[in-house]
């Protein structure tokens, strides 16, 4: 699979990075999802491969979205018989990001990116549109933490495993309101916390390398980025846990105020979650044999640069992880976006 489509999923991410840095500051935060939507599609859909989206996203707060159950894929264009064998072609499963953290891109703030996870038929979890608790930590502490001990507990398993002090540990949390305890906690235990408005893939993903001073990502997120995030993690051999939130009076979102705990256990038991309160690993959210991860900037990260654009074409970032290959590849592409380029920039 790594051979087959690691290099067109570069593109797929890059050009969705490319759409959505286009309404980059411009306050429209679905502008900048939808474009990245389009973006995306259209790319995959050039790909030789029969994919399937299980994991889209965008139901919790109705943005655009690539559907759950979409077909991908060059077969999936008119006339596709005419060039293709569908029996040839691959079957893979893919959650989508295109546009994670459309409002730091709305409002230029970094750590916005294109990104997406890719396995075999099967071996990503279809996560429903719920919240989940993560715990992503680096690989010297995987499977030493664990999200059902507590923060400070865990602080001075990772300062032991990391041999560093607590105080020079520094753990991501989303800013909400839900999380006001944990930080509290956190602190109280020594370490420093680093308060993100959105983007937790960013902040799982760097847990994962040494240098970015980053050392845990704690709290509650959405649960489609928690696959992705733990299909990174799983590439990465970093930590990644994952529990799935279903009481509305933990999570303190107004997207959820008009739910019940028990109508969203019900939700749950319909899409075939008997355990609601079961902890994933990173193998169980990101099961497959072969595991693809890819993530462009849009914004400047911790990781990535964002797209950068010249006079007649642009410059990105990415990063694609594959468990086959067992390769972390940052991309350096520049984009020529006319026939007969005036200059080439090294922005
Ligand atoms: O920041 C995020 C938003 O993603 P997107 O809608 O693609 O721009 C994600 O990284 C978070 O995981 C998550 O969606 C967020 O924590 C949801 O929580 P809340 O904002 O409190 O509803
Ligand atoms: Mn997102
Ligand atoms: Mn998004």
């Amino acid at each position: 699979m790594d051979n087959v489509i690691g290099l067109e999923i570069i593109e797929v991410v890059e050009k969705a990075a490319i759409a959505s840095a286009r309404w980059m500051g411009k306050g429209d935060k679905n502008m900048a999802d939808q474009v990245a939507v389009d973006a995306m599609r259209a790319r995959m859909n050039q790909v030789h491969m029969r994919g399937r989206i299980v994991i889209g996203e965008g139901e919790r707060d109705e943005a655009p979205m690539l559907y759950i159950g979409e077909e991908v894929g060059i077969c999936t264009q008119e006339n596709a018989e005419a060039f293709c064998n569908p029996e040839e072609l691959l079957e893979i499963d893919i959650a989508v990001d295109p546009c994670e953290g459309t409002n730091l891109c709305a409002y230029g703030q970094p750590g916005s990116m294109a990104v997406l996870a890719i396995s075999e038929k099967g071996g990503l979890f279809a996560a429903p549109d719920f919240y989940m608790k993560k715990l992503a930590a680096p690989p010297a502490a995987k499977g030493k933490v664990d999200i059902s001990k507590s923060a400070t507990e865990n602080l001075k398993i990772l300062s032991e495993s990391l041999d560093r002090a607590i105080d020079e540990l520094v753990v991501v949390v989303m800013k909400r309101e839900r999380h006001d305890e944990l930080i509290q906690e956190i602190r109280a235990a020594g370490a420093r916390v680093q308060l993100i408005s959105d983007g937790d893939v960013s902040a799982a993903l760097s847990c994962a390398f040494s240098g970015t001073n980053i050392h845990a990502l704690m709290g509650i997120g959405a649960a489609p980025e928690g696959v992705i995030s733990a299909a990174a993690m799983r590439a990465l051999g970093g930590h990644f846990q994952g529990q799935l939130v279903y009481d509305p009076a933990i999570v303190k979102t107004k997207e959820w105020a008009g739910k019940t705990k028990e109508g969203n256990l019900a939700q749950l038991q319909a899409a075939g979650i008997t355990d609601p309160d079961k902890i994933y690993d990173a193998h169980e959210l990101a099961k497959g044999e072969t595991v693809l991860f890819a993530a462009c900037g849009i914004t400047p990260g911790v990781l990535m640069k964002g797209v950068r654009f010249f006079n007649g074409g642009a410059r990105t970032q990415s990063l694609v992880i594959s468990t086959q290959s067992k390769t972390a590849r940052f991309v350096d592409t520049i984009h020529m976006f006319e026939k007969q380029p005036r200059s080439i920039q090294l922005v």
